[in-house]
């Protein structure tokens, strides 16, 4: 009878690695003697130490050999936020998120940590110091947000530890950072295009940005502490720079850094939220005719003029989490990672 070999612990997969989150993780996770399997539907980089399987995590079977002999996954892959295509993110975040269970508890799998997020709380109004308890959205305010709240749900349901299939999942929150293909080059394009002339609401308004880092920290925490016996098994994580800052500080630290000039006028939220919302639905109505895509989304205005931030003491408590990189550095790595999107470059 041919016997099954355990999985060494120091194997890993990360599915999503090519992403920006995915690949900061890849390289901590070398560095922490890891070797590590990528799975991706592209392969964006070479690494020694890194084996890449390419594929949609949709396929089972071509997810299988990627979690050969490996005994923890990490699942931090997921279509971009700025889609607006529903059945994209129900086909990759629940019908995907069940297939990669499934494959997990196929290849016997231990220990399965999912990239969720913090936005699974939130409903587009204020949101001050949130812990983990709070409801999940009952009123989502996108597709993305709508489909990372069933992924974390089928994640967490799936924890068995009587099985010795344990699950956890991380909330990181606006994440940042070197090669963030999302927030700064959105905020410079703004910028370049003249449109980030304007703070939307009072200004006032706190949120949570995570340096990349951080985020890689956290998972890693919850890797190693996620046991049987553990209070991991089966609850989420909030995972923040445990700093949280004006948005339009935020905003104005990175925009000055790279040369261009802070938002100075101000404008009523509901004003922009009208509009927003207005040209959301004339795009929606006009898709058939020819495409265009706002800038300026209802989810962006609720994001950029609302209170979002967010307790880590239960990750501080049960992980042991402290962020090791704070936010005015992590602002200033970023910065200086982006020489080519620096005003007049
Ligand atoms: N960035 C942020 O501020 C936050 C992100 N998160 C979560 O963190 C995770 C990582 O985000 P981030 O690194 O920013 O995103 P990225 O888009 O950079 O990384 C996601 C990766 O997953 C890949 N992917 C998408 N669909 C599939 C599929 N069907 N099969 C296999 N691979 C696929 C993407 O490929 P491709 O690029 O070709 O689509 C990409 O390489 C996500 O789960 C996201 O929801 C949570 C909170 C905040
Ligand atoms: C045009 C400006 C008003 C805003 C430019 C910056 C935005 C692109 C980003 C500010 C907050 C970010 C954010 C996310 C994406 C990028 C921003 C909207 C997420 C939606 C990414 C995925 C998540 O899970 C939650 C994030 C919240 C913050």
């Amino acid at each position: 009878m041919a016997t099954r070999v355990r999985p060494s612990s120091k194997r890993c997969a990360v599915i999503g690695g090519s992403g920006f989150l995915g690949r900061h993780l890849v390289e901590k996770l070398l560095e922490r003697g890891y070797s590590v399997s990528v799975f991706d539907i592209r392969q964006s980089y070479e690494l020694p130490g890194v084996t890449f399987h390419q594929g949609d995590l949709c396929d089972k079977q071509a997810l299988l050999p990627a979690l050969k002999d490996v005994s923890l996954v990490f699942h931090c892959a997921s279509p971009a936020p700025a889609s607006d295509d529903r059945g994209l993110f129900e086909r990759v975040n629940i019908q995907g998120t069940r297939i990669v269970i499934q494959a997990c508890i196929e290849a016997g799998v231990q220990k399965l940590v999912l990239t969720s997020s913090a936005s699974v709380v939130f409903e587009g109004t204020d949101i001050k110091n949130g812990r983990e308890d709070l409801p999940y959205a009952r009123k989502p305010i996108d597709y993305y947000t709508e489909t990372k709240i069933e992924q974390e749900k089928l994640v967490l349901e799936a924890c068995n530890t009587e099985r010795g299939f344990l699950t956890t999942a991380i909330r990181p929150h606006g994440i940042f950072g070197p090669r963030d293909p999302q927030l700064v080059p959105i905020l410079v394009d703004t910028a370049r295009r003249g449109k980030m002339k304007f703070i939307i609401g009072d200004g006032t308004n706190l949120v949570d940005f995570t340096f990349v880092e951080n985020v890689v920290h956290g998972h890693i925490l919850a890797a190693e502490h996620l046991r049987q016996d553990s209070p991991i098994c089966g609850r989420p994580y909030h995972i923040t720079n445990d700093e949280p800052i004006r948005f339009w500080d935020f905003m104005s630290e990175v925009l000055v850094g790279l040369g261009y000039a802070a938002p100075r006028y101000h404008l009523p939220y509901s004003l922009v939220y009208g509009l927003a919302l207005l040209l959301w639905l004339l795009a929606l109505i006009l898709r058939p005719l020819f495409s265009f895509k706002p800038t300026f989304t209802p989810m962006r205005v609720a994001l950029a003029g609302t209170h979002h931030y967010y307790s880590c003491d239960r990750a501080k408590q049960d992980l042991g989490y402290k962020p090791i990189v704070s936010l005015k550095d992590g602002i200033a790595r970023t910065v200086e990672s982006y020489p080519h999107l620096r005003q007049g470059a």
